[in-house]
């Protein structure tokens, strides 16, 4: 559960561009903004304010904790951590049994300036140093590396993350949990990333793109909280994180009552190779569902075009019988591309592949996913020039959207899984920026980019989207978002298909079962 939420005294949340928005800075930012607010307070005023809102959080958090071993790196991560442990030593002073330890592994001989003072502080309230990991805390602060790491961790430092990020003691990671880039959700080091007890992250001054994709929400704990420092930044932000799904909006569209259902816009699916068509691989399933997903979602009509014989269409689909179904020719040759927004790809497979240009040249709104992603890689190979039909498509202001998955995006940019996923934002950044589109990067804190828009990471979701068909109903969710839309900005439909994606992690937020829900439970 994310939990984005400023602690008790800090001031209102800074206003955010468009509802459900919170700024992130990556690691320059942050330290442009560090920097300034560093010029204009006493010194060492930020570091103070750090280790007071870490003391703050670990005694909300774990009152009854009595002995408290800080991890401290060698710094200014480790400098909020000394501070904290000063404040805490303080706070557990007149508890019988109370302890508050640092283990420093690197030593304290080479502290920056801030964190020499913290150490000092420490020393001076009496906070003991010890050599061992301190094995019998009740509460862990993971005080070793925060915005300064963006390199492979190894010796003594791996090590100690080692030992550190296998406990089961509660702990709470002071502005990143370590081992994470800010910038990109990276995990530098060969440790674990999946806590294996109680873990918070407390983000300092700035919450930090990082946290919220790639490794970022498996390495971060049950909640991410965030204390500005009193430190107000209304810097140009690196990303957005999207904290709330405000659409669909089902009360607004009973309030419209004068609309009827071609008022909210067309949706055609195209895809679902059948057997026959398919060498034997059947997945009709793929279109129906992002079918059902557009229906479910407002969308006034939704036509889903298998890629079959009309001798093997079904009569209706019986989940959602007011789906229309027909084939891809005669859908794609019928006015319906001209006019619906067009979700193409979903169970297509290799039959997909023979209508990639038709849909390309004549769909002025395309949704391309899946099968249709694979169909198109060569055009986005690096190294192939771009054909007529894409380059028609920018010429007549036509707009087009990508949502691979890492292995998708890895064979659209000529590159692997484990690139892409070392930078997810980046990998959006360039895909969209090499094809003119707008790019949805699926996984963990799904990122969508377009030319020329910052970034928006997906903060909701979780581990139970991850399975069959989820992709299906996404593609068909940005259909109906995207049919719904009278502006057509670059800001507007990245705006819109952020909304989308939203609203697909949202699907799981209320799913109270123990059993994990399938695609077609999520959208019953
Ligand atoms: N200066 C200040 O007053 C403030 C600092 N803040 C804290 O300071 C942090 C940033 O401090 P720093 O810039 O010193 O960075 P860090 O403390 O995150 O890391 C820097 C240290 O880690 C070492 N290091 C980096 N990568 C390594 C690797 N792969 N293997 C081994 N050692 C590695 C560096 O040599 C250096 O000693 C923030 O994340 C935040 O926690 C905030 O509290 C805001 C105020």
């Amino acid at each position: 559960m994310l939990q984005i939420l400023p602690l008790p005294g800090d001031g209102p949340p800074r206003e955010a561009a468009r509802p459900g928005r919170r700024p992130l800075y990556g690691v320059a930012v942050s330290r442009a903004i560090e920097q300034r607010a560093a010029a204009t307070l006493p010194p060492h005023t930020l570091m103070q304010r750090a280790g007071m809102a870490v003391a703050r959080l670990a005694r909300a958090w774990q009152p009854h904790a009595r002995r408290v071993g800080v991890i401290a790196g060698a710094g200014n991560n480790g400098g909020d951590g000394w501070y904290a442990a000063a404040l805490l030593h303080r706070h557990l002073a007149d508890v019988p049994g109370a302890a508050v330890c640092v283990w420093a592994p690197g030593g304290v001989q080479r502290l920056p300036a801030d964190a020499r003072w913290a150490y000092e502080a420490a020393v001076a309230a009496g906070v003991r140093t010890v050599d061992t990991p301190p094995d019998d805390a009740e509460l862990l602060v993971d005080a070793v590396f925060g915005l300064g790491l963006a390199r492979p961790v190894e010796g003594v430092w791996r090590d100690t993350l080692r030992w550190l990020h296998a406990q089961a003691t509660p702990t709470l990671c002071v502005d990143l949990p370590s081992g994470l880039d800010a910038d990109t959700g990276r995990w530098w080091v060969d440790a674990p990333v999946a806590p294996r007890g109680d873990r918070l992250t407390l983000s300092l001054l700035t919450l930090k793109p990082g946290l919220f994709t790639g490794m970022g929400r498996a390495a971060a704990g049950e909640a991410i909280w965030f204390d500005d420092l009193g430190v107000p930044a209304d810097d140009a932000p690196t990303a957005w994180l999207q904290t709330t799904a405000a659409w669909p909006d089902g009360a607004a569209l009973r309030r419209a009552h004068a609309s009827h259902k071609g008022s909210r816009g067309d949706v055609l699916v195209i895809g679902g190779q059948s057997p026959g068509a398919g060498a034997g691989v059947g997945m009709g399933g793929a279109a129906l569902l992002a079918g059902r997903a557009a229906l479910r979602a407002g969308a006034g009509r939704v036509y889903v075009g298998l890629l079959a014989e009309a001798r093997d269409l079904p009569p209706c689909d019986p989940v959602q019988p007011a789906l229309m179904l027909r084939t891809a020719a005669a859908a794609l040759g019928s006015e319906l591309p001209q006019r619906a927004v067009v979700v193409a790809g979903c169970g297509g497979g290799d039959a997909i592949h023979a209508h990639l240009t038709d849909l390309l040249a004549r769909c002025p709104r395309l949704v391309l996913d899946a099968d249709a992603l694979n169909a198109l890689g060569p055009i986005a190979a690096p190294s192939a020039s771009c054909p007529d039909v894409w380059r028609e498509r920018h010429t007549r202001g036509w707009w087009t959207v990508l949502t691979p998955h890492p292995l998708e995006a890895a064979r659209l940019l000529g590159t692997d899984v484990a690139q892409v996923q070392a930078d997810r934002p980046g990998a959006a950044r360039t895909l969209a920026k090499r094809l003119n589109a707008t790019v949805v990067l699926k996984g963990s804190g799904s990122v969508t980019a377009a030319p020329g828009v910052t970034p928006i990471i997906n903060g909701g979701g979780d581990g139970a989207l991850a399975t069959a068909g989820t992709g299906d109903v996404l593609a068909g969710l940005i259909g109906a978002r995207l049919a719904a839309l009278d502006a057509t900005s670059p800001a507007d439909t990245a705006a819109a298909v952020a909304d989308a994606v939203a609203a697909h992690g949202d699907l799981v937020r209320h799913w109270t079962s123990p059993w994990p829900p399938t695609a077609t439970d999520l959208i019953a």
